[in-house]
C-alpha cells in the first residue's frame, strides 16, 4: 500500500506548498506550525484539493478519509444518531466510543468542539479505511481523549495512517516524521533516526535529546523509558 506525491506544487494568494512525499503502511506524522502548510496538503491527498503542477500516485489503497481540522464541517444531519447513521455506522456503538452515550437526539452542532470532535476521530476509526488522514485529530480534545486518540491510531493494524499536526505534547507512536518548512514538506526519515533532525520536535523530547538520550519513539513514555535507561 502506497501513496505518492510527486512534485506537488499549489499555490494559495502568497503562500506555495511544494511535497515530494511517499506514505507505505503505518503511521507517519506531518508536523509543523500554525500556516505551514498541512491542511494544504491533507486536501491534496485526499484528493480534495487540485495541486497545478505534480501528481498523485496510489497503489493498493481501496479506500481513504479525511478527518478535517474541524469537526463541523463534517455535519450533514441534524442529530447526533442521524449523523452516524449517514458514515454507514451504529449509533450506539460508536457513542460509546465516543463517550458519547445518551446524546442520539442532541443537534451536533449543539455538541461542544471537543465532543464533536470525539464523535468524528470515533467513526473514522471505526470505518478504518486504507488510507485515514488525520488534520490535527487532537484539537479541541482534553489530555484524557488526546491519549484515547493515540491509542487508537497506534491500535490500526494496517493501512497508512498520516497526521497533520503541530501537537506537541500528547503524541502517538510513529514510523516516519516529516515537517513542513517554508511552504515545503521535508521528510526527516524514519524514527528513531529522525527524532534528532525534527526541528519542530516538543521540548520533552529535545530536553531529553540535551541530556544525550536517544528515545525509541517521540511519546512522553519513550522518554521517561530512555531516561530510566540512563539512570540505571
Ligand atoms: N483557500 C485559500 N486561499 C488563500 N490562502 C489559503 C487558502 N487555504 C490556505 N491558505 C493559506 O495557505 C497557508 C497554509 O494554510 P494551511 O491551512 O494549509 O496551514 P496549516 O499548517 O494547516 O495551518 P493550521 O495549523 O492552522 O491548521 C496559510 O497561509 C493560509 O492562509
Amino acid at each position: 500500500m502506497l501513496i505518492r506525491a510527486d512534485d506537488l506544487e499549489l499555490r494559495r494568494g502568497s503562500f506555495t506548498l511544494r511535497a515530494n512525499a511517499s506514505f507505505t503502511e503505518g503511521v507517519h506524522l506531518v508536523s509543523g506550525p500554525v500556516g505551514s502548510g498541512k491542511s494544504t496538503l491533507a486536501l491534496i491527498l485526499a484528493g480534495l484539493e487540485k495541486p497545478e503542477r505534480g501528481g498523485l500516485h496510489r497503489e493498493g489503497v481501496a479506500s481513504s478519509l479525511l478527518s478535517l481540522q474541524f469537526p463541523e464541517y463534517h455535519v450533514t444531519c441534524g442529530t447526533v444518531a442521524a449523523e452516524v447513521r449517514s458514515w454507514g455506522l451504529d449509533p450506539a456503538e460508536i457513542l460509546s466510543r465516543a463517550r458519547l452515550s445518551g446524546r442520539d437526539d442532541d443537534d451536533p452542532l449543539r455538541l461542544s468542539r471537543g465532543e464533536l470532535k470525539r464523535l468524528n476521530l470515533a467513526c473514522a476509526f471505526a470505518k478504518n479505511p486504507d488510507l485515514l488522514l488525520l488534520d490535527e485529530p487532537f484539537s479541541s480534545l482534553d489530555c484524557a481523549a488526546k491519549v484515547r486518540a493515540c491509542r487508537a491510531i497506534e491500535e490500526r493494524r494496517s493501512g497508512i495512517t498520516v497526521i497533520f499536526s503541530h501537537e506537541r505534547s500528547v503524541l502517538p507512536r510513529v514510523r516516519t516524521i516529516s515537517e513542513m518548512a517554508g511552504g515545503r514538506l521535508v521528510s526527516r526519515g524514519e524514527v528513531p533516526g529522525a527524532i534528532p533532525l525534527w526541528q519542530s520536535a516538543p521540548p520533552y523530547l529535545r530536553y531529553a535529546l540535551t541530556l544525550g538520550v536517544r528515545p525509541a519513539n517521540i511519546t512522553l513514555t519513550d522518554v521517561r523509558e530512555a531516561l530510566c535507561g540512563i539512570r540505571g
